[in-house]
């Protein structure tokens, strides 16, 4: 069993939109390395905001992004896809000429072998031989789409990968297999797996429960002490649960 140290450390982190309003204000995290944490909250409360400022796709206003204990926070999102983040956006990207081979082989680094490719897109529900070839273009659906996307972040086996609603889109089969997936990374300790989700079969699974609302951590915890409280009437109205489907 290896002990847990600190991956990412979140110091005093805001960030504004365009006309001054702060979505994201005056946050502190410290996620632990092998761990899956999942973030959840209610619609608008900043999650995806935090998501793209861990990415490098939005610079803070204030405040430190410590990866592994070295600063990040300057960096762009290639120089921190190069130390080990890798993020899975909530609207799958699509990349006109590319084909799912070219795109997962750029992901891992190198050639992947047919039963490589067909172990990834396993991982997400998907039967390589029938997507292998297939252009990343407005073809594929939007499931199949964001399920690709997934298996480009699970490629790149990084230190810290960042998934921002996974359920949203795939089908119930697909989920299944999906949430299996994080829990074989999880049970391996292959990285630290972040995952914004409002589905309580990911937050079930889950190390860590941070509860994000108006750009701030409203709880984080161990899934045992703050799962109960967010399935509690108490707390429904603050962030509802999707329990069933996805
Ligand atoms: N680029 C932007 N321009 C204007 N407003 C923005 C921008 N990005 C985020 N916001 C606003 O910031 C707030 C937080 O958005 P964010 O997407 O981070 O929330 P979220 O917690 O991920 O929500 P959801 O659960 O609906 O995905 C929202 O009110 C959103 O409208």
């Amino acid at each position: 069993m290896s002990t847990s140290s600190e991956i990412l450390k979140i110091e005093h982190l805001s960030w504004s939109i365009p006309d001054g309003a702060e979505v994201i204000r005056d946050l502190d995290l410290s996620l632990q390395s092998g761990k899956l944490i999942a973030v959840t909250g209610p619609n608008g409360g900043g999650k995806t905001s935090l998501a793209k400022l861990i990415a490098g796709l939005a610079q803070p206003s204030s405040g430190r992004i410590l990866l592994n204990g070295a600063d990040i926070t300057a960096l762009d999102i290639t120089q921190r896809a190069r130390l080990g983040i890798a993020f899975a956006f909530q609207q799958p990207v699509r990349f006109k000429g590319l084909t799912v081979r070219d795109l997962l082989e750029l992901a891992a680094g190198g050639r992947l072998t047919d039963g490589e490719l067909c172990a990834l897109l396993g991982k997400v529900g998907l039967c390589a031989n029938e997507y292998i070839h297939r252009e990343m273009n407005a073809s594929l659906s939007g499931g199949e789409a964001k399920r690709i996307e997934i298996a480009t972040v699970l490629a790149r086996s990084a230190q810290l990968s960042i998934f921002d609603e996974p359920e949203a889109g795939i089908d119930l089969w697909s989920f299944t297999r999906l949430v299996e997936t994080f829990q074989e990374l999880r049970r391996n300790q292959r990285g630290t797996l972040l995952i914004i989700s409002h589905q309580e079969r990911i937050l079930s699974i889950a190390d860590e429960i941070i509860v994000l609302a108006d750009g701030k951590v409203r709880t984080m915890g161990p899934r045992e002490t703050v799962l109960p409280s967010l399935l509690n009437d108490e707390h429904a109205a603050l962030c509802p649960l999707e329990k069933e489907g996805v």
